[in-house]
């Protein structure tokens, strides 16, 4: 028996993501409860009664975008400090900033950056920061999907303290949050430069005990690999291959600096990469080689970084980056075509996630986690594929609806479930005590 329709998506052109690439020109996508029920040509799918109707009115129906790299709550230091290398920038400002944290700020922090997620069409996020628990209960009340651990590092924690109680709490959020329809914890020591050997190898243990992912920054620049070569004598993927932490539910975030070695070592383990361009970018950190992995079948997604490294959280204009950077830095306007950075944004996002059994694509039996891009505007017509448009064209406030889990989170540019003039207040008295720091 066919279930009920709550929720139909018609009347666009449905980009599904699918193993086939499957673009349906006049199509549409049903719902019932959490998970798409049919996908196809509209006069066949919207036949059914429906709850709840979304008129895509011609623009494009696609999976919602999937950010592999944020520090959410970073929101609230948008503009703080900019124009400066990554030590100078994470010590003499981030990091003094971030001792002024606690969990209510990062809670508001994240809803902050939740809000800017929906109205760009971000249905789920991988975050690692501090007072995870927060980002956690922030991302659910918010309806968002989210990947989210607890930042590991050698020094003291302004959350847990010590780095066994850093074990601790992420042993506690593991707990709390197991069967989650929307949150997945993961272990996320912060990198090879600020954790010890033994602090990366019992966060590849539990993670491993629990079947998780692993996140970790990588290879971000060139001081970090020289750092490393020093101390351990070898390259941060040389040092983490050592130790026997690579493998495929490693996702290493930026990895700017590798060479061919590194590349195969990634390559071989089938780790995770997620790429940060407008991040390394904005830093000088370099420009990670994402062509070269790919050649090497490195499943690679793209991320954001914290928003005051970039400084928004708009994959639209991410994509729009990944796919020039690397033109330009190649000097071959053949690599990152838009088909491919799409793929990042989506699908291969959700695979690096370790979600893409349930997310980034427009698939029967997948969870509803779709956006619709309004295409009635002057800088998006006409329009001769859809594919070049949303990497080079689209920015986030195209977005006219944002659902996940089949949960109408947006609609015409409006949060349905968010205060957000109360979300901004809030985000603004707390700049107030950052500002007079
Ligand atoms: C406490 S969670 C993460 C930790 O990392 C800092 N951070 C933000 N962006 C970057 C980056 O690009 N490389 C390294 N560390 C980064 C963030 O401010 C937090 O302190
Ligand atoms: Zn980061």
């Amino acid at each position: 028996m066919t279930p009920q329709t709550d929720l139909l998506i018609t009347n666009g052109i449905v980009m599904t993501m699918d193993p086939d690439d499957r673009v349906i020109q006049h199509g549409a996508v049903a719902v019932s409860a959490d998970t798409i029920t049919a996908v196809g040509p509209a006069t066949e799918v919207a036949r059914r009664p429906a709850r709840t109707t979304i008129d895509a009115a011609g623009g494009i129906i696609m999976p919602g975008l999937v950010n592999t790299h944020t520090h959410a709550a970073m929101s609230l230091f948008r503009g703080l400090a900019d124009d400066l290398p990554l030590m100078d920038w994470l010590n003499d400002h981030i990091f003094p900033a971030e001792a002024l944290l606690d969990k209510h700020k990062v809670h508001a922090g994240t809803l902050l950056a939740c809000a800017e997620m929906i109205l760009s069409g971000t249905t789920c996020f991988c975050d690692m920061y501090l007072f995870e628990e927060a980002v956690a209960r922030a991302a659910r009340a918010a309806g968002l999907r989210a990947v989210v651990g607890e930042v590991l590092y050698d020094f003291p924690s302004p959350n847990y303290g010590t780095i066994e109680k850093g074990f601790d709490y992420t042993r506690r959020l593991i707990d709390a949050w197991h069967g989650d329809p929307l949150i997945t914890i993961a272990v996320e020591p912060h990198s090879p430069y600020l954790c010890a050997p033994e602090l990366l190898t019992e966060a590849a243990d539990i993670a491993r005990e629990h079947g998780l992912p692993l996140v970790i920054h990588l290879s971000e620049t060139r001081r970090e690999v020289a750092d490393i070569r020093k101390r351990y004598g070898a390259t941060p993927v040389g040092h983490l291959a050592n130790l026997g932490v690579l493998g495929d539910n490693l996702l290493a975030c930026h990895c700017v600096v590798l060479d061919d070695t590194d590349m195969d070592l990634l390559g071989q383990h089938d780790v995770r990469v997620s790429h940060n361009p407008e991040s390394n970018m904005k830093l000088a950190s370099g420009v990670s080689p994402v062509a070269d992995l790919l050649e090497r079948g490195v499943c690679t997604g793209l991320g954001t970084d914290g928003c005051s490294s970039n400084n928004n959280l708009d994959l639209f204009t991410e994509m729009d980056m990944a796919a020039k950077l690397h033109k330009a830095s190649r000097l071959d306007p053949t690599v990152m075509n838009a088909a491919t950075v799409l793929r990042m944004a989506t699908i291969d996002g959700a695979r690096a996630l370790g979600l893409d059994g349930i997310t980034g694509s427009i698939e029967t039996g997948k969870k509803a986690d779709i956006i619709v891009v309004d295409t009635r505007k002057p800088h998006l017509t006409p329009m001769y594929h859809p594919a070049s448009h949303l990497v080079y064209s689209v920015g986030g406030s195209d977005v006219s609806a944002t659902v996940v889990n089949g949960r109408v989170l947006m609609k015409d540019r409006r949060l349905m479930h968010m205060d957000l003039e109360k979300i901004m207040a809030d985000a603004s008295r707390i700049a107030e005590t950052i500002r007079s720091r």
